[in-house]
């Protein structure tokens, strides 16, 4: 279905109850932002800035002493105890290919729409999850979940099948440009390993407690999920929205934006902009890693808006743990006052019950369960009791 404006009828206020007008976005210091002044400021701009936590220097085997170590481990530590989302720069992730990259999805998304058409078709023969969506739709209440303005280009699991998905969906593109696809997701898993390394000694576990968990089977397994997304300018942006709110079913999201802003985070009852950051790499948690750390780090509940004005391109790397893994904190998070908070998870059981369970929410209209974290905290939760905040 083409991205067109045809405006359907819609309240203010989308499915989950949001309104889209509860956040707002505002200039960011490198310029060339899009802002929306019709959007309410932010009452304390110091206390709602997304920690920006520079990791130059932290090294895998080095001093555990060193102070800048341990500097980093503890902003790292805190952000995802507090936001759950927060950037990084001097990652190691090159900018060179970051903006290759770019300019391939940029040069992609910008094909004529029967070649996307065609694209489409083709991915989604292959398969559900690993192709290229359209998601240009307005409000239609008949069915609200579909209130997404995006195109986005998918893939998951082994590193064979995404190298032919990719190959297979940008048909029009030279064997270097899935080279440089490849380094690129190469350079942000070694980046995610060694921030697993980081958030385990932020845990006060051993360092490779995730890697080794993790690692294990990677060699053979490799179940990420990367997803570039696309948001065409919009007429209507009260009428619609990028992506609604929601948190990422992963352990960790690695998300390299435009500078264009539109992502926002929930922070208690307000959203606050993820302003782009020159060269920054934005990490979520995702709620994997809620359940791993028992509750010690939240999973972040974020949304994009989209902008009258600009298109904006995102390029989001999710990791998984193998399909076989089990999710289980570890019992060192384990003791009288912060007791066992989430059942034994497999991820892939996990995502097939909150498909389910998304799908019986819509068709019974219990609109509750559409609120990011309900359904995963109602599967996956011991202690039921427990507030959920988003
Ligand atoms: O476009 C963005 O900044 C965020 C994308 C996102 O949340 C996702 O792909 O899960
Ligand atoms: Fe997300």
């Amino acid at each position: 279905m083409p991205i067109a404006d045809d405006v359907t009828d819609g309240t203010d206020v989308l499915a989950n109850g949001v309104s889209l007008k509860a956040g707002r976005l505002k200039t960011s210091p490198i310029g060339d932002i899009v802002t929306d002044d019709s959007l309410p400021e932010a009452e304390d701009e110091d206390k709602l800035s997304i920690p920006v936590i520079n990791i130059a220097g932290f090294s895998a085997d080095g001093d555990d002493t060193s102070i800048r170590r341990r500097k980093i481990v503890s902003e790292i530590t805190h952000a995802c105890e507090t936001w759950g989302i927060f950037q990084i720069i001097n990652h190691g992730v090159p900018q060179q290919l970051v903006n290759d990259v770019r300019k391939q999805a940029h040069e992609f998304f910008s094909l004529p729409p029967e070649i996307k058409e065609r694209i489409r078709v083709e991915t989604q023969k292959l398969s559900e999850s690993n192709n290229y969506h359209q998601q240009g739709f307005l409000r239609k209440p008949a069915d609200p979940m579909n209130t997404s303005w995006r195109e986005d280009l998918a893939y998951s699991s082994s590193w064979n099948k995404t190298k032919s998905m990719i190959e297979r969906a940008w048909l029009d593109t030279s064997a270097s440009t899935v080279e440089t696809a490849h380094e690129y997701l190469k350079s942000k898993d070694d980046f995610g390993m060694k921030l697993l390394e980081i958030l385990a000694e932020g845990l006060g576990l051993d360092s490779g407690f995730f890697l080794q968990n993790l690692c294990h089977v990677r060699t053979s397994e490799k179940p990420y999920y990367w997803r570039v997304n696309f948001y065409p300018p919009c007429q209507h942006t009260e009428q619609t929205i990028g992506i609604p709110p929601h948190t990422d079913p992963c352990i960790l999201t690695l998300l390299s934006q435009r500078n264009v802003s539109g992502l926002q985070v929930m922070k208690g009852d307000r959203y606050v902009d993820v302003l782009p950051t020159p060269g920054a790499l934005v990490v979520n948690v995702g709620d994997l890693l809620e359940a791993w750390s028992n509750g010690r780090f939240q999973s972040a509940v974020h949304r994009v808006v989209v902008s009258t004005k600009q298109e904006r391109v995102s390029w989001a790397f999710l990791m998984f743990p193998p399909h076989s893994f089990v999710v289980e904190a570890p019992e060192q998070l384990i003791d009288d006052e912060h007791p066992h908070l989430f059942k034994p998870l497999n991820h892939v059981d996990m995502l097939r019950a909150l498909y389910e369970g998304l799908q019986v929410a819509l068709k019974s209209g219990d609109t509750r369960k559409l609120l990011p974290k309900v359904l995963f905290y109602e599967l996956a939760r011991l202690n039921k009791s427990v507030e959920i905040d988003s």
